[in-house]
């Protein structure tokens, strides 16, 4: 699809797709987008974002292209368009495309595979009816009165930390070697653990996300912990309210020794429990802090990418220092490519990241040397000796266990794993199907059974009183109709007519200056986007995506148009291109490219049709078998507006034509109608050799006589007595006998008045002599 049609379609993302804000991904800033269904997740450019946001069903493609063009200063090609669209399509991200049951691997979520050492286990079976409850119960800590002392209380404790490090630090040592102490408050410490995960999610909740799954999660067979999974924390449109999510956890685990506090502080220096309550202090405290730390996957670096607005800081870091150090290098091959990509991060990017880079190594280092000296303070002096080598040797045995942990999910996942599917086809969710307005129910479509149930009858189209005029010109002059619903309407009249105006004031492409327009019981303008699913609209100049095969066109009009795949079959099948679905539409004969075009207007099953000229250039074989599909739509109860030069093909087609000639309805009725009402004369036709005019004009019954490409022509209202008159000036196999058809009714209602003629076999009359013989 390259133009025209393509960008009148009003196409509207699915309800429930997460655009998020604008987030810098290395120096491109990208837009994420989510199908909370299915949970694919998408980057998208802001370009991409501009038009994405705009897809409200409301715009066509033509208005937001101009938006676009005004805001980036350059137009959407063809191309651009086609590609966004298939992107849009085949993600099923558009309205009426059915999310995909299973995400396709490349795009879904990556979750850490689940084994013996490393993975998860879901504890709780309705996690978000567990955190609404738990929201409704922490409601009063909402309350700035009681929040912002909570919080200035959590950060008091690293102070009072701090200023008592001294004792503390002394009183961990203790604890160290009471294992059984200890132990218990490394149990405590666990707890304190669970409450920083649903500190996480209880703040998620309060910004309206939901909190996916709580369970235990083991990591590296050395750690099990309770998670508390919050999703969408990136689509939080506030960038303090992510921090804030992801603040949470620390500010929990703060908050939970502020009651240990005071017992601390009044104990004497004799108490037992001096050791076990200081430990917990300097410990929690640390464990803390050390969350904060903007390392992955720290909640620190979730803040401060949170905070930045950045994406994959880390990674985009190193990337970062890589082309950096190539700019860099002296001249070498491949350099003057790395100094292009470096100008293309602004400034305060090449400062984030080669900060973040710098600040990561430092940090590496500070902890390292940070867990060497707590290990100094805690173990016994007979391990001293190794406080260095320990935290690294800690560090390196982790990574280990989880390679390990890994390996053995993935030898474990790989034997018990299903058979892929077999088809790439997407199966339905238990999603519901939008709500359509055609006659199928969803039951059906889900069956692919797509024939439309009887439709109501009744009225689709009411114009009463409609004039529009263009400067000086009257378009239409007070034009009244009626359309029935299922009626096969034809809309015939001259070139300049009115026609195309009358069409698009119906469509909802142009407004009238006066009178009323009801489509469905609803006027078309302002834009109504309720009545534009209901209508399909093919135009004279066919529009597709060239570079797509044309079930691929199919597919892509579909999802744009908030139609399944069972109706792009549907349609494809019903004008009779089954067979041609794999070849490409540049390929396609003019006739089949025709087909396809209709099957554009029909592919979300539109109550309402305007067909402009479907049969233009086609042979006449191709014709008439398109006319058996046009049988069949009006055969399917749907309502055709049919706008044609044709007049064989309305006679044969419509059930009632409307002839407009200089804005006005001239004639209005079935064509059979239409023909008697004009009495026209029969033509009898006699090869000019056999009669001469003379004799023709001396046969009584003759009304008129003319000279037509070497016949004599006999217009009469008395056919059989002309021809037995005429029987004896000629051989009876000679005379050809023709009707009136809608052509000369048409003819006669739309001429203009021929200038006046002395002798009538003389006049230039027009041809008027159809193809219909008896
Ligand atoms: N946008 C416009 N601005 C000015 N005049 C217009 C505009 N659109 C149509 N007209 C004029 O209004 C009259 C009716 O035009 P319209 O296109 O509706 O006729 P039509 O019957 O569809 O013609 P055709 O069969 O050639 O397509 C014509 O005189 C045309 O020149």
């Amino acid at each position: 699809m390259t133009a025209g049609g393509l960008l009148d379609l009003r196409p509207a993302l699915r309800p429930g797709i997460l655009v998020g804000p604008a987030l810098t991904r290395g120096p491109a800033v990208v837009h994420l987008l989510k199908d909370p269904v299915t949970g694919v997740r998408m980057e998208v450019g802001a370009k991409e974002h501009f038009i994405i946001t705009r897809l409200d069903g409301s715009r066509s493609l033509a208005e937001i292209g101009t938006e676009y063009a005004g805001h980036f200063g350059a137009r959407l090609g063809d191309a651009q368009w086609q590609q966004m669209l298939r992107l849009l399509s085949t993600r099923q991200l558009l309205d009426g495309g059915r999310p995909v049951a299973v995400p396709p691997p490349e795009a879904a979520p990556r979750k850490a595979a689940s084994g013996l050492l490393s993975g998860s286990t879901r504890m709780v079976a309705d996690a978000p009816a567990l955190m609404d409850r738990l929201h409704r119960a922490t409601a009063f800590a909402r309350r700035p009165a009681v929040l912002v002392p909570l919080l200035v209380l959590a950060a008091a404790v690293p102070v009072a930390v701090a200023l008592r490090l001294g004792d503390l630090t002394d009183q961990t040592r203790r604890l160290s070697h009471q294992p059984v102490t200890l132990a218990a408050a490394g149990c405590v410490l666990w707890v304190s653990l669970g409450l920083h995960e649903l500190a996480h999610g209880l703040v998620a909740r309060a910004y309206g996300l939901r909190v996916g799954e709580i369970g235990l999660r083991r990591v590296w067979g050395v750690m099990t912990y309770l998670y508390c999974e919050v999703e969408d924390v990136q689509f939080l449109d506030r960038r303090g309210r992510q921090v804030a999510v992801a603040v949470a956890g620390a500010v929990a685990n703060l908050l939970f020794l502020l009651p240990c506090w005071p017992v601390w502080a009044l104990l004497p220096d004799s108490a037992q429990a001096l050791p076990f309550l200081g430990g917990l202090l300097l410990l929690g405290t640390a464990m803390a802090l050390l969350n904060l730390v903007p390392l992955p996957p720290l909640d620190g670096y979730k803040i401060l990418g949170y905070a930045l607005g950045t994406l994959r800081l880390a990674t985009e870091s190193r990337t970062f220092l890589t082309v950096a150090a190539a700019a860099l290098r002296p001249a070498r091959a491949g350099a003057p490519d790395a100094r292009a990509r470096l100008r293309r991060y602004p400034g305060r990017l090449r400062l984030v990241h080669g900060a973040f880079a710098l600040c990561c190594a430092a940090l590496a280092l500070a902890v390292l040397a940070g867990a060497g000296l707590l290990c100094r303070a805690v173990l016994p002096e007979s391990w001293e000796a190794w406080t260095f080598y320990l935290p690294l040797a800690v560090i390196a045995a982790a990574a280990a266990l989880q390679l390990l942990g890994l390996r053995f999910a993935a030898r474990r996942a790989a034997g018990t794993a299903p058979p892929a599917p077999a088809a790439a086809e997407p199966q339905p969710t238990q999603t519901t199907p939008p709500v359509r307005q055609s006659g199928t129910s969803p039951q059906q479509r889900e069956k692919g059974d797509m024939k439309p149930q009887p439709r109501p009858a009744g009225t689709a189209i009411v114009l009463d009183g409609v004039s529009k005029r263009y400067g000086e010109v009257h378009a239409l002059d007070n034009v009244s109709l009626t359309v029935g619903q299922g009626e096969f309407f034809g809309v015939l009249g001259p070139n300049g007519a009115g026609k195309t105006t009358l069409v698009e004031i119906v469509e909802g492409m142009r407004r009238a200056d006066s009178g009323t327009v009801s489509v469905f019981g609803l006027s078309p303008w302002p834009r109504n986007t309720a009545l534009l699913r209901r209508i399909g609209v093919q135009t004279q100049t066919s529009a597709f995506f060239t570079r797509l095969t044309a079930w691929e066109h199919l597919e892509t009009v579909a999802a744009l148009q908030g139609a399944d795949r069972a109706a792009a079959r549907h349609a494809l099948d019903l004008v009779g291109l089954g067979g041609k679905e794999r070849s490409r539409v540049d390929d396609l004969s003019g006739g089949q490219r025709q087909r396809l075009a209709l099957a554009t207007a029909l592919v979300h099953q539109p109550d309402l049709i305007f067909l402009d000229e479907p049969t233009a250039a086609l042979d006449p074989e191709a014709r008439r078998s398109l006319w058996t599909v046009l049988r069949d739509l009006r055969g399917e109860g749907r309502t055709i507006v049919y706008t044609t030069h044709y007049l064989d093909e309305a006679e044969a087609l419509c059930d009632r034509v409307a002839i407009v000639a200089a804005g006005r309805v001239v004639a209005l009725d079935s064509p059979g109608a239409l023909i008697r009402s004009m009495a026209a004369p029969a033509r009898l036709l006699v090869p000019a050799g056999r009669i001469t005019v003379e004799q023709a004009r001396a046969v009584e019954g003759a009304e008129r006589v003319l000279l037509e490409g070497g016949e004599v022509v006999i217009e009469t209202r008395h056919p059989n007595k002309v021809l037995i008159d005429l029987a004896a000036l000629v051989d009876i196999d000679a005379i050809q006998t023709r009707t009136a058809t809608l052509e000369d009714a048409y003819l006669r209602l739309t001429a203009t008045p021929p200038p006046a003629a002395a002798d009538p076999a003389d006049t230039a009359a027009p041809a008027v002599g159809t193809e219909r013989s008896r």
